[in-house]
């Protein structure tokens, strides 16, 4: 039997994961050509050292992400990842027991410490920016179920509406929000974006807290699945992790890993055109493209929907992904002589009373996080604090000329202190980095999974990413084994021309 050839198309971290999985699964029957538009691999994933000095004789250095920054371990394929690359040495780890594991602050004003457990929020009345919420949350188990009979979907904010009140929603629901989508509450899809909160009110018979109480005492995704190898127990009691040389480590040594085998080929700076799917293999005319890749028998595309609906001149699938809508958030890298702030993982700001757009948005905050309470590890530079402040998303602004000083003025009324000047700074536009579903989504996705399913397709094309499964790292990796499982079960079953 020829080999099968496979496109992965797009080289962030569900193509590179595939690719990485097929290339493990097939090491003879397959070509694989991974292809990335821009000249590197890694996607929204960056990590940079930088060198610096103090201002007082001291130099070293710092590591400064323009991405994720944090990975949680409760993903099995990532941790399978981290012990096939060989990357166990390589961790910083938060113990669940650390300041940055266990305080997240809200400014609601003023910066006000959240309750991480159910003692300590029946002792938020000594806290009076939370004395308000209290109620919300002890009355929500009591509340009768209210989810109307045969509701598919709602906003995140009208989910939290219906169970915990209106003021509950736009104070904690939207900086929830915020701080996993950039994006506004009252149009991102519950279903899709936070389905253990969905399930949670099945679970409890209306009641989203006792739903997720039953949840908390069920045990975490086996492994048993995944050769995670000793990486299991040294994350053991971890709340977060990164590595010494930040996330970024991973993409960097899957790329490794693909550049030494005979079968694999990465071309950067490539881009296809369109994809035909006929009856036969894909017809995927570009001039970069050697034969065994522009005529792949499957397919595996890890490309943003966005630019999907261009690529597929097929009627049926692009209005099934047309639908996708991202937020671009604006980054700041903050390096600060050391001062002192609040020691916790970071601060949300929720959404402003008046709504996104009001005159006084300031820069738009989402949130900043305090990186070296966490990860003060990866940087050699001693006495400076690294932080980085996010904006955009739903915020009305222009992105053209982010001004320093806006941003100081409004870091420095969110945690109420003065703070130095920094000794280095540097914004990041991330455009259109992180999906936003909106309303039936969910439903949208078992649609476009049928006809994937169906001619010409059958199956031999895969469309992966973070509109589909998830958008953190754990999520994407996943995707891009269980695609690459998917397409190496046809292969080995002669199943490559429909
Ligand atoms: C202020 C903006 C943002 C912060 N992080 C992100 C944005 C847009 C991006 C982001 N954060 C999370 C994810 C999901 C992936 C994952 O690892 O789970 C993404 C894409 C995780 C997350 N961050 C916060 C929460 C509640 C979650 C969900 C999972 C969890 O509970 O850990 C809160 C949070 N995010 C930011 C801050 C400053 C913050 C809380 C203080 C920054």
């Amino acid at each position: 039997m020829s080999p099968a050839n496979v496109l992965v198309l797009g080289g962030g971290l569900t193509g590179l994961s595939a690719a990485f999985h097929l290339a493990r699964q097939l090491p003879r029957a397959a070509n694989i050509t991974l292809l990335e538009s821009a000249p590197r691999l890694g996607g929204w994933v960056r990590s940079d050292r930088l060198e610096l000095e103090d201002g007082e004789g001291g130099r070293g250095s710092v590591l400064l992400e323009a991405g994720p920054r944090t990975l949680r371990p409760n993903s099995p394929a990532l941790l399978e990842l981290v012990n096939l690359l060989g990357l166990k040495d390589e961790l910083v780890t938060v113990p669940k027991t650390a300041p940055a594991a266990r305080n997240r602050y809200l400014y609601l004003p003023p910066l006000t410490l959240l309750p991480s457990t159910l003692l300590s929020a029946l002792l938020t009345p000594f806290t009076p920016a939370l004395r308000p919420l209290l109620p919300a949350i002890l009355r929500e188990p009591l509340r009768r179920a209210n989810r109307p009979q045969g509701l598919e979907d709602e906003s995140v904010d009208g989910f939290f509406t219906r169970r915990f009140g209106a003021e509950f929603a736009r104070r904690f629901a939207s900086a929830l929000v915020h701080g996993v989508y950039a994006a506004d509450a009252r149009e991102l899809s519950v279903r899709a974006a936070f389905p253990s909160l969905w399930a949670a009110e099945e679970r409890g018979r209306g009641s989203v807290l006792l739903g997720l109480r039953a949840a908390g005492r069920e045990p975490a995704e086996d492994v048993s699945g995944y050769d995670v190898g000793d990486v299991g127990e040294a994350v053991e009691g971890v709340s977060v992790f990164s590595f010494r040389e930040g996330v970024e480590a991973i993409p960097r040594a899957m790329e490794g890993y693909l550049e030494k085998q005979g079968n694999v080929r990465i071309l950067k700076r490539a881009a296809v055109l369109s994809v035909y799917a006929d009856e036969g293999d894909f017809k995927v005319p570009s001039i970069e493209l050697p034969p065994s890749a522009s005529n792949p028998t499957h397919i595996i595309s890890a490309l943003p929907f966005q630019s999907l609906p261009e690529l597929l001149p097929d009627p049926g699938l692009p209005f099934l992904i047309d639908h996708s809508e991202y937020s671009t958030v604006l980054l700041l890298n903050l390096i600060f002589p050391s001062f002192a702030h609040p020691q916790g993982f970071g601060y949300l700001v929720p959404r402003p009373e008046g709504g996104y757009g009001a005159a006084n948005d300031g820069p738009g905050v989402l949130g900043t996080v305090f990186d070296s309470v966490a990860l003060g590890e990866q940087d050699t530079l001693r006495g400076v604090t690294k932080m980085t402040m996010m904006s955009g998303g739903p915020y009305k602004r222009r992105f053209g000329e982010p001004y320093l000083p806006e941003f100081l003025a409004a870091l420095r009324e969110h945690l109420g202190t003065s703070v130095p000047d920094p000794l280095y700074h540097r914004f990041v536009l991330q455009k259109k980095c992180i999906p936003t579903p909106q309303l039936a989504h969910t439903a949208r996705i078992s649609q476009l999974r049928q006809a994937l399913g169906e001619r010409p397709y059958a199956g031999r094309l895969e469309l992966v990413g973070a509109e589909v499964g998830g958008v953190s790292v754990g999520d994407c990796v996943r995707q891009g084994r269980e695609a690459a499982g998917r397409v190496a079960e046809m292969v080995r079953r002669g199943v490559d021309a429909g």
